[in-house]
């Protein structure tokens, strides 16, 4: 089944054209990430999902509601962890949950649901006194409520210090194992390689690449780093590299050469820093992460 569908989205604003021409679809009970540098368009396509925004060509709809006309519909089965959450002033941790709860009709027990976050201790202080990853624990608390079919997270993991994020990510496991949809937009890559299905990469408002991450590496040639420490880089040492055949992107980080290539361009790869009289001190493979793929699909921009 079909839980988001967008079929020639675009949203302007002014000069900007925040999403062009935007197809996507996500299935039930996939974990699907958003990703794209920022100005990407991602909070711009999770505004017009929320009916926060409307958009101004084609359509957005989720559960087979339209987001714009069906917003109230949409946003009954969704729960939301919005980009920045800031809470109101002068209620508790424990209140906001309370207010989640009584806005979604749900019977449930708020020091339940800020256990699962890990503020239980810390659900009668305001709100207001949290700091920036407490608040997005809360604001997850709230996002859990009442079980929601699709969860829709803005860069849910910004602010967590490294438990927080490993924390999140085991909540968002629980989430797709009781069978929610969860989409969610990120720049930090290694989140999203560890609990997505899919991967949507965004740039400039276009989706330029929409597959799962194995898919993505087999689309960039089999997805092999090869990792190269040569006695020096001279101008041109990277030009030599990326003219070998297979060879996708080469780029300098610390004094190594990391190239995304094929499995059989690394051998000439090396065969061509010798010839250019460059000498190899050693050298390794590796799998491309995510992050290697986004500079490829994008051109060198880092997300
Ligand atoms: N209300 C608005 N008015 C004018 N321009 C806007 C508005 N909202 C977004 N934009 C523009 O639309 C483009 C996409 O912005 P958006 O916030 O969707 O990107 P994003 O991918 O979520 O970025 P980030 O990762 O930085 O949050 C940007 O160029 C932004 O300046």
């Amino acid at each position: 089944m079909t839980v988001i569908s967008a079929t020639d989205l675009s949203k302007r604003y002014g000069d900007v054209l925040a999403l062009d021409r935007v197809d996507l679809t996500v299935d039930a009970g996939e974990t699907f990430g958003f990703l794209g540098p920022n100005g990407a368009g991602k909070s711009t396509f999770i505004d017009i999902l929320l009916g926060f925004v409307a958009p101004s060509d084609g359509t957005l709809s989720v559960f087979g509601h339209d987001c714009r006309d069906d917003g109230v519909a949409v946003r009954e089965r969704v729960g939301v962890l919005p980009e920045g959450y800031a809470p109101f002033d002068g209620l508790s941790g424990r209140q906001h949950v309370d207010y989640a709860i009584r806005s979604k009709g749900v019977d449930e027990n708020p020091a339940d649901v800020l256990s699962r976050v890990g503020l239980r201790d810390d659900a009668a202080r305001p709100a207001t006194d949290y700091s920036k990853g407490m608040r997005q624990r809360l604001a997850l608390a709230m996002a859990l409520v009442g079980e929601p079919d699709l969860l829709v997270l803005d860069e849910p993991t910004t602010g967590l210090d490294p438990n927080g994020a490993a924390e999140m990510r085991t909540i968002l496991r629980e989430e797709a194992d009781r069978g929610a949809t969860i989409f969610f937009s990120s720049h930090v890559l290694e989140q999203v390689e560890a609990v997505c299905d899919r991967v949507g990469i965004l740039q400039n408002g276009r989706l330029i690449a929409t597959d799962t991450i194995a898919g993505l590496r087999d689309s960039i040639g089999g997805g092999t780093k090869l990792v190269i420490a040569p006695d020096r880089v001279d101008d041109g040492t990277l030009d030599a590299v990326e003219r070998v055949d297979g060879v996708e992107t080469a780029v300098e980080r610390d004094g190594t050469i990391e190239a995304t290539c094929t499995n059989d361009a690394k051998m000439d790869a090396l065969v061509e820093l010798h010839d250019a009289g460059v000498e190899v001190v050693n050298f390794r493979t590796e799998e491309a992460s995510l992050e290697d793929m986004f500079v490829e699909f994008t051109g060198g921009e880092r997300a």
